[in-house]
């Protein structure tokens, strides 16, 4: 399996955002240090999540960047994604497993060491670890993690652990510090006024 790139934009389909035009500015500076996760509103179709990931697989692939899907494992392997995500109301991490097969790329949420364990254990390939920070993307969250909650965790497990929650630019050397491989990020790109520099600038902390 090729290494995980450490920059993983999560694709933004609120009313407003251009997640495909954000991806189009990012691509190019962030080449195959980039993953892409699609992730739809709940109430988008299966059809819009079909047709979001194959324009993604079709928009990344001369790059070499992974393309993931979101919670929706039958849409990874229609569109010939590179792998999926999966969290506590999703398919448990041995059953997405055995969906995806063995060799795609599967990440699934955790907040301690404990479940962190487990999910490596179940087929984990990478874990996504929070929500470290405040963020308004998402509603229901429990309380923030901070590094110290990334720190336990990536003490804990020996796949790449990608922090994410409220991540910004500032915040990437102690989330690194922490043992962070990389990080998942909505807002820092989707929100940026200039998503190229916005990625350049995470880019430049997840390097050292
Ligand atoms: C890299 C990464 N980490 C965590 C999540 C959150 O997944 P989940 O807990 O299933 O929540 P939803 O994203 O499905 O709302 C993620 N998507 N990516
Ligand atoms: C999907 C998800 N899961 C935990 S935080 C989050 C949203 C992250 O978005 P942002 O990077 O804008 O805080
Ligand atoms: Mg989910």
């Amino acid at each position: 399996m090729p290494s995980l790139g450490r920059l993983h934009l999560i694709t933004d389909t609120r009313p407003g955002r251009d997640p495909l035009a954000v991806l189009a500015a990012v691509l190019p500076v962030a080449r195959a240090e980039l993953v892409v996760q699609v992730r739809v509103a709940e109430t988008a179709t299966d059809r819009e999540a079909y047709d979001l990931t194959q324009r993604v697989v079709r928009l990344t692939a001369p790059y070499g960047v992974t393309c993931l899907v979101n919670d929706r494992l039958h849409v990874a392997l229609a569109a010939r994604a590179a792998g999926g995500h999966v969290g506590a109301d999703d398919l448990p991490v041995t059953a997405a497993r055995q969906v995806l097969g063995p060799t795609a790329v599967l990440g699934a949420t955790a907040r301690y060491p404990g479940t962190a364990v487990e999910a490596v254990s179940a087929g984990a390939t990478y874990l996504g670890v929070g929500p470290c920070y405040a963020t308004t993307t998402k509603s229901g969250l429990p309380p923030e993690i901070g590094a110290a909650g990334v720190q336990a965790v990536a003490e804990a497990v020996d796949v790449p652990v990608i922090a994410i929650g409220g991540v910004t630019a500032a915040a990437v050397p102690e989330l690194r510090a922490a043992g962070a491989y990389g990080v998942a990020v909505v807002g820092a790109l989707s929100a940026a006024a200039d998503p190229a520099r916005a990625a350049v600038e995470l880019l430049r902390g997840l390097s050292c």
